[in-house]
């Protein structure tokens, strides 16, 4: 199970690499690899859990966060009422941004990173809706349409497998700028 310990900071060079593709079927050490990051959101998720490991809650992890440079991210955004089943939970494997939108959108807070301690304020401005293609542990592929909340989650994920993170997107000079067809998420 993967502890703070095990997560990569800001500064290391893994975190700024292109990630490599990975490749089928799974090996051992990838399965492994897939299921550990899932069960870190499960973990960070449960109160009790978090607390009684030192977790930071996390809705996303990427490889490259726990110094697996692979193109694989594991992804749990929970419904509204938690009594609901997640609006969106996955390992995405090999994940392609195949089309978005014109219009963008931001979380209302910013974001935060599990590999960057220090917090960065601003609004992270990102497509509001994206098509996701990827591939599932099983193999299976999926095509699929996310907007808004699991969207913004997959980009920043995404972005981990190319070296970027949230913070390179803030408007350095008005962090806080928003153009009027920006829509706020969540
Ligand atoms: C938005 C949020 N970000 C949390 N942390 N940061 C992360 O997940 C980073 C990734 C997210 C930062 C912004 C977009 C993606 C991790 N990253 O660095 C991976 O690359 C949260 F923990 C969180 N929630 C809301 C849902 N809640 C359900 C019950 O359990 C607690 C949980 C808290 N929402
Ligand atoms: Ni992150």
């Amino acid at each position: 199970m993967f502890l703070m310990k095990d997560i990569v900071r800001d500064g290391d060079p893994v975190l700024r690499q292109q990630a490599q593709k990975v490749t089928f079927p799974l090996s051992d050490e990838d399965r492994q690899l897939a299921h550990d990051l899932m069960e870190y959101l499960e973990v960070s998720q449960d109160p009790e859990l978090c607390e009684k490991y030192g977790l930071r809650a996390g809705v996303g992890l990427a490889a490259p966060q726990v110094g697996a440079s692979k193109m694989m991210a594991s992804v749990m955004v929970p419904a509204e009422d938690e009594n609901e089943e997640p609006v969106f939970k996955d390992v995405i494997i090999n994940p392609v941004i195949v089309s978005n939108s014109v219009q963008r959108g931001a979380l209302t807070e910013g974001e935060g990173c599990l590999s960057v301690d220090q917090d960065v304020p601003g609004y992270v401005p990102r497509s509001a809706r994206i098509t996701l293609e990827y591939t599932d542990v099983d193999g299976n592929s999926h095509h699929i349409r996310l907007k808004n909340y699991p969207a913004i989650v997959c980009q920043h994920e995404i972005d981990h497998l190319h070296g970027v993170l949230f913070y390179d997107h803030i408007d350095k000079e008005n962090p806080f700028s928003k153009s009027d067809d920006e829509i706020f998420i969540y």
